[in-house]
């Protein structure tokens, strides 16, 4: 048994609830799925909203950057929640349930070597499966709506833009992936995983995403604004710092942006 499965299976609450009612949006084009969600007004009872779209008219990388993706070809979507129950100060969790919700879902097509590069990109090897940008809106001290946009290559077979080593599943299994299957897989895990912060289970959580993390274990090479250096993986806080210890045993800490992997 998969330790997810485990550490699931566990927290089942004892009387059966119904299952989370998630509202899908489907679009052929949009200009960003996160940028729709960011105005979306979900009704009452709708914990969960999902909007997908086949085509972006201004995908939204990290930082800057732009996310370039063929016309119907992969998948483009983004989640809203309300995660309330969460302290600010461990909202990288948010990150590490919904990097292994697609680490989970993908396990039914590759069986091996998918790995969760800090802070959520998917590699399969040393090359990018899939992105996500997360975008959080706090109101009163807590988390109001987290937006997790998520591109996902999955059909596209050669790809023109300067991205670093994209990869798809198509290219890596040799032959296309259903999308609608795919998708539903990863909203699924997507909702359990949820429910495990819900439950408090935040140390399952980060012990997953450590266990799966790209790297993990041996010195390795990184850059930041100092030059090259060995280190190894020592953590990723709840806060999502990376902590590096570097061959001098100095300890390192970063955010987002400030060290590069050297792949
Ligand atoms: O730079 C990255 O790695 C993050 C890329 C995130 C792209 C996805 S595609 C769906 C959603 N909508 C956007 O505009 N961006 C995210």
């Amino acid at each position: 048994m998969k330790i997810i499965d485990a550490v699931l299976g566990f927290f089942k609450p004892t009387v059966v609830e119904k299952e989370r009612e998630v509202k899908t949006v489907r679009l052929d084009a949009v200009d960003s799925t996160n940028a729709y969600l960011r105005t979306y007004t979900p009704a009452d009872d709708e914990p969960m909203s999902v909007v997908v779209a086949d085509y972006q008219t201004a995908g939204k990388g990290q930082g800057t950057n732009t996310w370039e993706s063929e016309a119907g070809k992969n998948l483009l979507f983004s989640v809203l929640v309300h995660p309330t129950m969460l302290p600010v100060r461990s909202q990288f969790l948010l990150s590490e349930a919904g990097a292994l919700a697609l680490k989970e879902a993908l396990a039914d097509y590759v069986k091996e070597d998918i790995r969760l590069k800090w802070p959520n990109d998917i590699y399969w090897k040393d090359k990018k499966l899939s992105g996500t940008l997360i975008e959080t809106k706090l109101a009163a001290g807590r988390i109001k709506d987290c937006v997790f946009g998520v591109g996902l290559n999955v059909n596209q077979e050669t790809f023109h833009s300067d991205a670093p080593n994209p990869v798809s599943l198509c290219q890596i299994l040799g032959h296309e992936v259903d999308k609608e299957e795919l998708l539903n897989k990863i909203i699924k895990k997507f909702s359990e995983l949820y429910r495990l912060l819900e439950m408090g289970g935040y140390n399952d959580i980060s012990a997953m995403y450590h266990e799966a993390l790209y790297r993990r274990g041996g010195f390795h090479k990184f850059r930041d604004a100092d030059g090259e250096f060995d280190g190894a993986i020592v953590e990723v806080e709840d806060d999502g710092h990376l902590i590096l210890r570097d061959s001098k045993g100095m300890i390192r800490e970063y955010q987002f942006k400030e060290v590069e992997f050297i792949i």
